[in-house]
């Protein structure tokens, strides 16, 4: 029998785990092995994550393996093969994601070295902690001695909320809408990109017009994450949570043939995007690697989306270099 699948969640008693981790816990990253997880807090949230465990405890879940807690990055992290980094403060209303770059900055240098020290040889390591790319920058840069195609950040609810918009304007069930990109950054600089999407095999573009991408589409995804703030009065969870997870499977076990998803990972230079940044791509995975999608033709339309986004993060880059994060 195989030994169980470490998964490491940070921030574990906050909004986001209280949904994840009874998701990891049922089984929902996909693959036979059982689950080990290793959860981090701070200190004070010690006590309300013993209740999480009771709570998953209590749901007698045939595939959980065992739980470990802990407020010490390098011994939350031993040996695991998937670090999902969610622990960090929230935006609030009013605030945009990069507002939290220094008080989240010095959490992810942190863990990049006790993961850095710690994980398995193996390890897969995807933030969703805010501002996501640029944490996972940091992370990377405090890991030099873990492969840079191991580290990535979430663009997956973007991804989600991209297809959800198409599927509602188009009548077409979600399952049936593919090949649909963000590219850049998780910000309000994204550029969802319907241009290479089929809709039941069909182009998007056949059936949804350029003033509702323009107007409509492109700005409901980007701002969605404010929407949310807005009504809730706190940021997306349930949602964030799913997300994760289908970005974690689909990085651990595949996209389908003839799709892909977007995930935002150390550019290579593809698409003209600086060698180095953490950026969003259309990717396909499998085997738990994956390769950015290449050749797709990029409009000047999207070209200047695109460039407008990948600057966000360049000006981001600039600002933990300045702060010595990286
Ligand atoms: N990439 C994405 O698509 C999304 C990202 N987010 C981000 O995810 C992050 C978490 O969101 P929520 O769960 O709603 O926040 P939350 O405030 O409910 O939970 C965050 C948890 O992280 C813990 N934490 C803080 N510092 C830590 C450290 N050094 N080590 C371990 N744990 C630590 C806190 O104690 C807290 O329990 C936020 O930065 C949020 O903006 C939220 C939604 C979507
Ligand atoms: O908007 C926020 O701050 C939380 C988040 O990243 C999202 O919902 O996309």
């Amino acid at each position: 029998m195989s030994t169980p699948l470490k998964v490491a969640v940070t921030g574990a008693a906050g909004q986001i785990g209280y949904s994840l981790l009874f998701r990891i816990a049922s089984g929902a990253l996909g693959g036979d092995r059982e689950v080990e997880l290793r959860l981090l807090e701070v200190t004070p949230a010690l006590k309300a994550l013993e209740g999480v465990v009771m709570e998953l405890d209590d749901c007698a879940f045939p595939h959980l393996a065992g739980v470990e807690i802990g407020d010490d990055p390098k011994e939350v992290f031993d040996g695991v093969e998937l670090a999902l980094l969610v622990g960090a403060r929230p935006r609030s209303a009013g605030m945009e994601r990069k507002d939290l770059l220094e008080a989240n900055g010095a959490i992810f240098t942190a863990q990049g070295r006790a993961l850095n020290d710690a994980a398995a040889d193996n390890v897969r390591i995807q933030v969703t902690g805010n501002p996501a790319n640029t944490n996972a920058l940091i992370t990377a840069a405090n890991a030099p001695d873990i492969p840079r195609d191991r580290f990535s950040a979430l663009t997956r609810l973007d991804h989600n909320r991209a297809i959800a918009q198409l599927s509602r304007k188009t009548g077409v069930p979600a399952h049936d809408i593919t090949r649909m990109t963000i590219w850049g950054n998780h910000s309000a600089t994204q550029y969802p990109d319907l241009f290479h999407t089929l809709v039941d095999g069909r182009p998007a573009t056949e059936l949804v017009d350029r003033e509702w991408i323009e107007s409509d589409f492109i700005p409901t995804v980007a701002k969605r994450g404010t929407a949310i703030i807005e009504a809730r009065g706190l940021s997306s969870a349930a949602s964030a949570a799913s997300a994760t997870i289908d970005a974690a499977r689909s990085w651990l076990f595949g996209t389908p043939a003839d799709d892909w998803q977007s995930m935002a990972v150390v550019s290579d230079g593809s698409y003209g995007v600086p060698e180095g940044l953490v950026s969003s791509f259309p990717v396909t995975t499998g085997g738990g690697s994956w390769s950015i999608v290449q050749d797709l033709e990029i409009d000047d339309f999207s070209r200047s989306r695109i460039d407008a986004s990948v600057a966000e993060l360049q000006e981001e880059a600039d600002a933990v270099r300045s702060l010595g994060l990286v």
